[in-house]
Protein backbone atom coordinates (compact mmCIF):
# COMPACT_ATOMS: atom_id res chain seq x y z
CA UNK A 1 0.00 0.00 0.00
CA UNK A 2 1.60 3.26 -1.22
CA UNK A 3 -0.07 6.77 -0.46
CA UNK A 4 -2.16 8.34 -3.68
CA UNK A 5 -3.54 4.52 -4.41
CA UNK A 6 -6.84 4.24 -2.73
CA UNK A 7 -7.07 0.11 -1.77
CA UNK A 8 -9.36 -2.03 -3.47
CA UNK A 9 -11.09 -5.20 -1.23
CA UNK A 10 -13.01 -6.81 -3.89
CA UNK A 11 -15.35 -10.17 -2.85
CA UNK A 12 -15.42 -12.74 -6.32
CA UNK A 13 -18.31 -14.80 -4.71
CA UNK A 14 -17.62 -17.10 -7.73
CA UNK A 15 -21.03 -19.03 -8.33
CA UNK A 16 -21.85 -18.69 -4.98
CA UNK A 17 -25.21 -16.68 -3.29
CA UNK A 18 -28.57 -16.64 -5.41
CA UNK A 19 -30.17 -13.24 -5.45
CA UNK A 20 -32.12 -13.38 -2.09
CA UNK A 21 -28.31 -14.44 -0.02
CA UNK A 22 -27.13 -11.43 -2.37
CA UNK A 23 -29.01 -8.90 -0.61
CA UNK A 24 -28.97 -10.26 2.59
CA UNK A 25 -25.22 -10.31 2.32
CA UNK A 26 -24.72 -7.07 1.05
CA UNK A 27 -27.02 -5.47 3.70
CA UNK A 28 -24.80 -7.09 6.10
CA UNK A 29 -21.63 -5.98 4.68
CA UNK A 30 -23.44 -2.42 4.84
CA UNK A 31 -24.05 -2.44 7.95
CA UNK A 32 -20.46 -3.98 9.56
CA UNK A 33 -18.84 -1.20 7.47
CA UNK A 34 -18.72 2.99 8.31
CA UNK A 35 -18.01 5.93 6.51
CA UNK A 36 -14.51 5.90 7.96
CA UNK A 37 -13.69 2.72 6.49
CA UNK A 38 -15.07 3.42 2.93
CA UNK A 39 -12.97 6.16 3.14
CA UNK A 40 -10.14 4.04 3.77
CA UNK A 41 -10.47 1.32 0.86
CA UNK A 42 -12.97 1.12 -2.19
CA UNK A 43 -15.08 -2.10 -1.29
CA UNK A 44 -16.63 -4.11 -3.75
CA UNK A 45 -18.80 -7.22 -4.57
CA UNK A 46 -18.39 -8.99 -7.85
CA UNK A 47 -21.59 -11.48 -7.76
CA UNK A 48 -23.01 -14.05 -10.24
CA UNK A 49 -24.65 -11.97 -13.08
CA UNK A 50 -28.08 -13.27 -11.52
CA UNK A 51 -27.46 -11.13 -8.80
CA UNK A 52 -26.74 -7.91 -10.13
CA UNK A 53 -30.16 -6.31 -10.46
CA UNK A 54 -30.68 -6.78 -6.97
CA UNK A 55 -27.40 -5.69 -5.78
CA UNK A 56 -27.85 -2.57 -8.35
CA UNK A 57 -31.83 -2.35 -6.80
CA UNK A 58 -30.24 -2.16 -3.29
CA UNK A 59 -27.19 -0.50 -3.17
CA UNK A 60 -28.99 2.71 -5.31
CA UNK A 61 -31.74 2.21 -3.54
CA UNK A 62 -30.17 2.63 0.31
CA UNK A 63 -27.37 4.64 -1.35
CA UNK A 64 -24.56 2.67 0.33
CA UNK A 65 -20.82 3.29 -0.81
CA UNK A 66 -20.28 -0.54 -2.13
CA UNK A 67 -19.26 -0.68 -5.26
CA UNK A 68 -20.44 -3.96 -7.64
CA UNK A 69 -19.34 -5.16 -10.49
CA UNK A 70 -19.53 -8.65 -12.93
CA UNK A 71 -16.82 -11.84 -12.94
CA UNK A 72 -16.60 -12.25 -16.72
CA UNK A 73 -17.74 -9.95 -20.02
CA UNK A 74 -18.36 -11.16 -23.74
CA UNK A 75 -15.67 -9.11 -25.92
CA UNK A 76 -18.80 -9.30 -28.69
CA UNK A 77 -21.01 -6.07 -27.82
CA UNK A 78 -24.22 -7.83 -28.82
CA UNK A 79 -25.17 -10.23 -31.45
CA UNK A 80 -25.70 -14.13 -31.56
CA UNK A 81 -23.63 -15.58 -28.79
CA UNK A 82 -25.83 -17.48 -26.55
CA UNK A 83 -25.46 -17.32 -23.08
CA UNK A 84 -23.00 -14.28 -23.52
CA UNK A 85 -23.37 -10.99 -20.94
CA UNK A 86 -22.52 -8.19 -22.98
CA UNK A 87 -20.58 -4.97 -21.51
CA UNK A 88 -23.26 -2.71 -22.42
CA UNK A 89 -25.75 -4.99 -20.58
CA UNK A 90 -23.26 -4.72 -17.42
CA UNK A 91 -22.80 -0.28 -17.68
CA UNK A 92 -26.87 -0.18 -17.72
CA UNK A 93 -26.86 -2.25 -14.50
CA UNK A 94 -24.24 0.00 -13.23
CA UNK A 95 -21.62 -2.20 -12.82
CA UNK A 96 -18.34 -0.38 -11.76
CA UNK A 97 -15.58 -3.41 -11.96
CA UNK A 98 -15.69 -6.82 -14.04
CA UNK A 99 -12.92 -9.25 -13.80
CA UNK A 100 -11.49 -10.72 -16.77
CA UNK A 101 -8.77 -13.57 -17.11
CA UNK A 102 -9.74 -15.11 -13.67
CA UNK A 103 -8.00 -18.49 -13.58
CA UNK A 104 -10.55 -20.08 -13.47
CA UNK A 105 -11.84 -19.14 -16.31
CA UNK A 106 -7.92 -19.73 -18.28
CA UNK A 107 -8.25 -23.24 -16.95
CA UNK A 108 -11.89 -24.30 -17.14
CA UNK A 109 -13.14 -22.42 -19.90
CA UNK A 110 -9.43 -22.24 -22.15
CA UNK A 111 -9.41 -18.50 -22.34
CA UNK A 112 -6.23 -17.40 -23.56
CA UNK A 113 -4.31 -14.14 -23.43
CA UNK A 114 -6.03 -13.03 -27.00
CA UNK A 115 -9.28 -13.12 -25.59
CA UNK A 116 -8.67 -11.90 -22.40
CA UNK A 117 -6.93 -8.72 -24.30
CA UNK A 118 -10.60 -8.75 -26.54
CA UNK A 119 -12.18 -8.87 -22.82
CA UNK A 120 -10.42 -5.58 -21.53
CA UNK A 121 -11.03 -3.87 -24.87
CA UNK A 122 -14.88 -4.56 -24.40
CA UNK A 123 -14.74 -3.26 -21.02
CA UNK A 124 -12.92 0.03 -21.70
CA UNK A 125 -15.75 0.24 -24.82
CA UNK A 126 -18.62 0.55 -21.42
CA UNK A 127 -16.37 2.23 -19.35
CA UNK A 128 -15.88 -0.47 -16.88
CA UNK A 129 -12.74 -1.28 -15.01
CA UNK A 130 -11.48 -4.66 -15.76
CA UNK A 131 -10.07 -6.43 -12.39
CA UNK A 132 -7.13 -8.17 -14.55
CA UNK A 133 -5.94 -11.15 -13.44
CA UNK A 134 -2.54 -12.80 -13.48
CA UNK A 135 -0.60 -15.37 -11.86
CA UNK A 136 0.92 -19.06 -12.25
CA UNK A 137 0.67 -22.56 -11.17
CA UNK A 138 2.33 -24.55 -9.10
CA UNK A 139 4.85 -25.99 -11.54
CA UNK A 140 6.04 -22.59 -12.88
CA UNK A 141 6.06 -21.42 -9.17
CA UNK A 142 8.68 -24.38 -8.61
CA UNK A 143 10.61 -23.82 -11.64
CA UNK A 144 11.12 -20.34 -10.75
CA UNK A 145 9.13 -18.95 -13.64
CA UNK A 146 6.49 -16.99 -11.58
CA UNK A 147 7.18 -13.58 -12.86
CA UNK A 148 8.18 -13.74 -16.49
CA UNK A 149 4.95 -15.88 -16.48
CA UNK A 150 2.84 -13.17 -14.97
CA UNK A 151 4.48 -10.15 -16.89
CA UNK A 152 3.68 -12.18 -20.01
CA UNK A 153 -0.24 -12.74 -18.95
CA UNK A 154 -0.28 -9.04 -18.36
CA UNK A 155 1.42 -7.95 -21.38
CA UNK A 156 -0.90 -10.53 -23.72
CA UNK A 157 -3.44 -8.68 -21.75
CA UNK A 158 -3.42 -4.95 -22.62
CA UNK A 159 -2.26 -5.47 -26.48
CA UNK A 160 -3.55 -1.99 -27.94
CA UNK A 161 -4.50 -0.75 -24.99
CA UNK A 162 -3.32 3.04 -24.48
CA UNK A 163 -1.97 4.62 -21.60
CA UNK A 164 -4.89 6.77 -20.47
CA UNK A 165 -6.74 3.40 -20.12
CA UNK A 166 -4.33 1.36 -18.73
CA UNK A 167 -3.92 3.70 -16.27
CA UNK A 168 -7.46 2.92 -15.25
CA UNK A 169 -7.45 -0.92 -14.98
CA UNK A 170 -6.86 -3.17 -11.81
CA UNK A 171 -4.29 -5.94 -11.57
CA UNK A 172 -4.62 -8.85 -9.48
CA UNK A 173 -1.97 -11.22 -8.79
CA UNK A 174 -3.50 -14.59 -8.19
CA UNK A 175 -1.51 -17.10 -7.84
CA UNK A 176 -3.18 -20.37 -8.66
CA UNK A 177 -1.72 -22.74 -6.35
CA UNK A 178 -3.16 -20.26 -3.09
CA UNK A 179 -6.87 -20.17 -4.79
CA UNK A 180 -8.78 -21.86 -2.32
CA UNK A 181 -5.92 -23.96 -0.89
CA UNK A 182 -5.57 -22.08 2.36
CA UNK A 183 -2.26 -22.03 0.59
CA UNK A 184 -1.47 -18.42 1.21
CA UNK A 185 1.42 -16.32 -0.86
CA UNK A 186 4.15 -14.98 1.43
CA UNK A 187 3.52 -11.15 1.86
CA UNK A 188 7.48 -11.37 0.37
CA UNK A 189 5.56 -13.76 -2.47
CA UNK A 190 3.10 -11.15 -3.42
CA UNK A 191 5.69 -7.86 -3.41
CA UNK A 192 7.78 -9.81 -5.65
CA UNK A 193 5.40 -10.42 -8.81
CA UNK A 194 3.58 -7.24 -7.95
CA UNK A 195 6.22 -4.60 -7.58
CA UNK A 196 7.57 -6.47 -11.30
CA UNK A 197 3.85 -6.21 -12.81
CA UNK A 198 3.85 -2.29 -11.92
CA UNK A 199 8.20 -2.21 -13.28
CA UNK A 200 6.37 -3.48 -16.07
CA UNK A 201 3.89 -1.29 -16.71
CA UNK A 202 6.42 1.50 -16.34
CA UNK A 203 8.46 0.07 -19.60
CA UNK A 204 5.27 -0.82 -21.60
CA UNK A 205 3.93 3.09 -20.60
CA UNK A 206 5.50 4.86 -18.64
CA UNK A 207 6.10 6.19 -14.52
CA UNK A 208 2.91 7.75 -14.35
CA UNK A 209 0.77 5.14 -15.62
CA UNK A 210 2.54 2.19 -13.50
CA UNK A 211 1.96 4.54 -10.57
CA UNK A 212 -1.96 4.97 -10.92
CA UNK A 213 -2.80 1.25 -11.30
CA UNK A 214 -3.85 -0.51 -8.21
CA UNK A 215 -2.32 -4.01 -8.14
CA UNK A 216 -4.36 -6.56 -5.66
CA UNK A 217 -2.90 -10.11 -4.55
CA UNK A 218 -5.25 -12.82 -4.49
CA UNK A 219 -5.37 -16.62 -3.17
CA UNK A 220 -6.64 -17.60 0.65
CA UNK A 221 -6.82 -14.00 1.83
CA UNK A 222 -8.46 -14.06 5.19
CA UNK A 223 -8.41 -11.13 7.74
CA UNK A 224 -5.93 -12.79 9.69
CA UNK A 225 -3.29 -12.84 6.86
CA UNK A 226 -4.04 -9.38 4.77
CA UNK A 227 -1.91 -7.02 7.23
CA UNK A 228 0.95 -8.08 6.22
CA UNK A 229 -0.51 -8.48 2.94
CA UNK A 230 -1.00 -4.83 2.47
CA UNK A 231 1.58 -3.47 4.26
CA UNK A 232 3.53 -4.28 0.77
CA UNK A 233 4.49 -1.14 -1.17
CA UNK A 234 3.36 -2.57 -4.68
CA UNK A 235 -0.20 -4.42 -3.28
CA UNK A 236 -3.06 -2.09 -2.95
CA UNK A 237 -5.77 -4.43 -1.89
CA UNK A 238 -7.59 -7.91 -1.95
CA UNK A 239 -9.34 -9.87 -4.37
CA UNK A 240 -10.76 -12.37 -1.91
CA UNK A 241 -12.75 -15.38 -2.76
CA UNK A 242 -13.99 -17.81 -0.14
CA UNK A 243 -13.97 -15.38 2.96
CA UNK A 244 -16.02 -12.74 1.09
CA UNK A 245 -19.10 -15.17 1.05
CA UNK A 246 -19.14 -14.21 4.83
CA UNK A 247 -19.90 -10.66 5.65
CA UNK A 248 -18.49 -10.38 8.63
CA UNK A 249 -15.77 -11.46 7.51
CA UNK A 250 -15.05 -9.87 4.69
CA UNK A 251 -16.12 -6.56 6.47
CA UNK A 252 -12.74 -7.80 8.47
CA UNK A 253 -11.00 -7.47 5.73
CA UNK A 254 -11.95 -4.16 4.50
CA UNK A 255 -10.40 -3.15 7.78
CA UNK A 256 -6.95 -5.05 7.16
CA UNK A 257 -7.73 -6.88 9.78
CA UNK A 258 -8.40 -4.35 12.52
CA UNK A 259 -10.78 -5.13 14.89
CA UNK A 260 -12.13 -1.58 14.43
CA UNK A 261 -12.97 0.72 11.77
O1 LIG B 1 -10.82 -14.27 -7.03
C1 LIG B 1 -10.44 -14.70 -5.93
C2 LIG B 1 -9.44 -15.72 -5.84
O2 LIG B 1 -9.62 -16.73 -6.77
C3 LIG B 1 -9.09 -16.16 -4.46
O3 LIG B 1 -9.98 -17.13 -3.96
P1 LIG B 1 -9.80 -17.62 -2.44
O4 LIG B 1 -9.78 -16.36 -1.60
O5 LIG B 1 -11.02 -18.45 -2.17
O6 LIG B 1 -8.52 -18.35 -2.37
Amino acid sequence: MTAGRKPLIAGNWKMNLNHLEAIATVQKLAFALNDKDFDRADVAVLPPYTDLRSVQTLVDGDKLRILYGAQDLSPYDGGAYTGEISGAMLAKLGCTFVTIGHSERRQYHREDDELVNGKVLAAHRHSLTPILCVGEGLEVRRSGGHVAHSVAQLEGALRKVPAEQAASIVLAYEPVWAIGTGEVATPADAQEVCGALRSRLAELYDGEVAAAVRILYGGSVKSDNIAGIMAQPDVDGALVGGASLDAAEFARICRFGETSG
